[in-house]
This record gives structure tokens, sequence and C-alpha cells, in this order.
């Protein structure tokens, strides 16, 4: 990619001049917004779904009859995996890797649902409360993938209870590709493993902390046994 931005930058008819500054900033946030991103949702996702044996047999009942045991979940796949989905959206809901998504600047004096906005303001959205909010979601503190289900709610910017990738202009430019992340992980790992705390942890004693900053990871990182649960040959590279 850096090779490419590299060529673009030396060709003299591009519309819009991108200086060697530019790259190096569109580097680096593409380097900071799409590495932790995904594998915190994740590790998130994994923990939840460990507390909750009964959701990690739903999912792995709607993989088995979709996929089957012979082989890896692909892209083409996601699409017949409603539980998944509603499993991803329930983990964005809960735990919004950014919590206040990015700052923002009003441009213009405005008015937002009564409140008047001066032009120079920084705003924050503050998508973990809106998550937590117990008038759109109930019992927000319950980790509950149903909810999703025959809802026609997606993370896509357009439903504001939901905003894991934010909304309008500034919204996550990497979402499909995250989003995309997530799914095909999320897919493969619990198709292709059982999971279980080590050494006989009991569920109801894995801390669900949260580190408070300007991403939303575990305080304590997850520690798991992953088994396979699939035909050995496919763990052969
Ligand atoms: C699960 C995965 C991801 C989540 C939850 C996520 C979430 C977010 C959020 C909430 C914002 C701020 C939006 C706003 O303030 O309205 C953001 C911005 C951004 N994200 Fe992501 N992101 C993810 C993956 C990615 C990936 C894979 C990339 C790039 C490869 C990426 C690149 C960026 C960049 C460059 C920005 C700054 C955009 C700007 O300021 O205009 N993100 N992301």
């Amino acid at each position: 990619m850096v090779d490419l931005l590299l060529q673009l930058a030396d060709d003299p008819d591009l519309d819009v001049e991108l200086s060697y500054d530019a790259l190096r900033g569109l580097t680096l946030d593409l380097m900071a917004g799409g590495t932790d991103t995904a594998a915190i949702t994740v590790e998130w996702a994994i923990s939840e779904l460990i507390k909750q044996p009964q959701l990690i047999r739903q999912v792995t009942e709607e993989l088995d009859k979709v996929i089957g045991r012979e082989r890896w979940v692909e892209e083409k796949d996601i699409p017949h995996l409603p539980y998944l989905d509603a499993i991803i959206k329930e983990t964005l809901r809960k735990y919004p890797v950014a919590p206040l998504l990015a700052p923002h600047l009003a441009m213009e004096d405005c008015n937002v649902a009564g409140y008047d906005i001066r032009k120079g303001t920084r705003v924050f959205v503050n998508a973990w409360s809106i998550g937590r909010n117990p008038s759109p979601w109930e019992q927000p503190e319950e980790f509950r993938p149903e909810r999703f289900l025959g809802r026609n709610i997606d993370v896509k910017g357009q439903d504001f209870e939901l905003l894991p990738f934010g909304a309008g202009r500034r919204m996550c430019p990497g979402y499909n590709l995250g989003l995309k992340m997530v799914q095909l992980s999320m897919a493969n790992l619990l198709q292709g493993f059982n999971w279980k705390l080590p050494d006989n942890a009991k569920v109801e004693d894995l801390n669900m902390e949260e580190a408070c900053g300007l991403t939303l990871p575990r305080k304590f990182p997850l520690v798991a046994v992953m088994e396979p649960r699939l035909s050995l040959h496919l763990y052969k590279t």
C-alpha cells in the first residue's frame, strides 16, 4: 500500500496533491485505526460467549448447519450467519471500540435535539453510554444477541442507537474492512475451536472490567483454552 501511495504522490496529473506529510499521516491513521480495533472487539465477544456457553452452542449449531465441519468459513458464508451477526452487533453495542468516537468540531452554529452548539465547539459523542441506555436497549447490561434477531438495526451509521463506527462524513472509513475482519475471525474461531477457561476457572469469576482510554480494551487480557473441533487435517497448513 505504501508503495502504491508513493507512486501516486509522484503522479503530476493527480487532482489533489499528495504531500509526503499527508502520506505519513494517512499511513499512521490506517495502522492505528486498523489493527487493535478488530482484535479488541473479538476479545470482548469471545469473553461474553465463554460466560454464556449456551450462546456458543447456538452459534456453532448455525455454523455446522451452514458450513459443516469439513472446511473453514469463507467470506461468502457470512451473509448466511444471522446469529453470528447478532453476536457481533451486541458486542459492538456493549463495547464500542472508540467509546467517545473521535473528537468532532462544530463548523457552524447549530441545534441538535434542542441543544445549541456554537461554532468551534469540540463535540464528543458518547457511543458507550448510548449503547447502555435503557431507553432504546432493554436490560442494556445483559449480553443478549437475540435482541438483534429480526430487527433492522445496522452498524453503518444510520441507526443512531448503535454507532460503533460513528456516522456521517467523519465515520470510520475502514468500517467495511473492520467489520469483515471481525466477522471472519469470529466465524472461524468459533467454528474451528471449543473455548473454555483454563484450569477449571469458573465463568462467574471471569473479570469483565474495561480499561478507560481512547479505545476500550479489556482491563485484563482474556486467558482461554482452545481445542480443535473440526477434522484434524484442516489445521495442517
Ligand atoms: C471493528 C473495527 C473498527 C471500529 C469499531 C472502528 C471505529 C471507528 C470509529 C468509532 C471512528 C471515529 C468515527 C467518528 O468519530 O465519527 C473511526 C475512525 C477511523 N477509523 Fe476506524 N474502526 C474500525 C476499523 C478500522 C479499520 C480496519 C481502519 C483502516 C484500515 C480504520 C481506520 C479509521 C480511520 C483512518 C479513522 C479516522 C477517520 C477521520 O477522522 O476522518 N478503522 N473508526
